[in-house]
């Protein structure tokens, strides 16, 4: 069949949006990788898709898949993405839309200037709710090897796992070596995204992340959620931080726990088709 798809970003970080409310497709695992491929197809970072809700008090189910063909729990860039496409499309005239994610739900603001904030939601920092393997229950820094060194790591969620490390410098962080090895690291059990963190100053980081099952990519929106989560949590940011990640910058706030992470930014269209699957 033809498929419709949107191709999109936010901040770099490139998606595949597909509406499967007004076409029907089953969608399996061999699709998104080829969906997903570079070479071979359209190429994204995540395929993300639109569906009817299950829950009563919200308006789209979000689903999100990473290229390898993984269902994941939560995509911040892509949510900002979503919220633009199902307004472009005329899914919704709603300004404020809330959908459910395999993550939890989260809520999306179309703003004024064309930026979209996202509720991000609470999250999640005892251990074994990462999940993340460790005889302490909840820890602002723990300590992992990896290759040999120890390292020191904020574990958090935001639906999805986020492992952060500070650095001095992100420019010259060794994030080919390191990232691949916190991916896969065996106190993980669902692997991780692996974090990269420059302190700039209270205000202010810089951040690079090698994504679960992606590499490293432009920008992570969750991932800027979980490093100012941890940065505040250390005691070294202010409740609200620019993230400078390589695509652009994202505003993060979160006033501690039991509020949740609000993020701002971006999201683009890049062009639109459709492919014979
Ligand atoms: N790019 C995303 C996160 C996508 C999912 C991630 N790779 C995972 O496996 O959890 C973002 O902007 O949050």
């Amino acid at each position: 069949m033809l498929l419709r798809f949107t191709k999109m970003h936010g901040l770099g970080n490139d998606f595949v949006v597909i509406d499967l409310i007004s076409q029907r497709f089953n969608l399996q695992e061999k699709h998104v990788r080829l969906l997903a491929d570079r070479r071979f197809g359209i190429g994204c970072d995540q395929l993300l898709v639109v569906e009817t809700p299950r829950q009563p008090d919200v308006d789209f189910r979000y689903r999100i898949y990473n290229g390898d063909g993984g269902e994941v729990e939560q995509c911040g860039n892509g949510a900002r993405c979503f919220a633009k496409f199902v307004r472009d499309k005329k899914l919704t005239g709603k300004n404020t839309i809330r959908v459910e994610t395999a993550g939890g739900i989260i809520e999306l603001r179309v703003k004024e200037d064309r930026q979209v904030e996202v509720n991000m939601g609470e999250p999640v920092l005892t251990a074994a709710e990462v999940p993340f393997t460790t005889e302490e229950v909840q820890a602002n820094v723990y300590t992992i090897e990896v290759n040999g060194q120890h390292c020191e790591i904020g574990a958090v969620s935001m639906g999805n796992p986020h492992a952060v490390m500070l650095v001095d410098n992100v420019e010259t962080a060794d994030v080919a070596t390191l990232g691949p090895a916190i991916e896969s690291h065996s106190q993980f059990p669902q692997r991780v995204n692996a974090g990269f963190m420059q302190i700039v100053s209270r205000n202010e980081i810089k951040l690079r992340v090698f994504e679960r099952a992606a590499g490293e990519t432009l920008a992570c929106g969750s991932g800027a959620c979980a490093a100012v989560v941890s940065g505040i949590q250390r005691g070294l940011l202010d409740q609200r931080v620019t993230a400078h990640l390589r695509g652009g910058d994202l505003t993060i706030e979160w006033h501690g726990e039991g509020h949740p992470v609000m993020m701002t930014g971006p999201a683009a269209n890049v062009f639109e088709g459709q492919i014979q699957i």
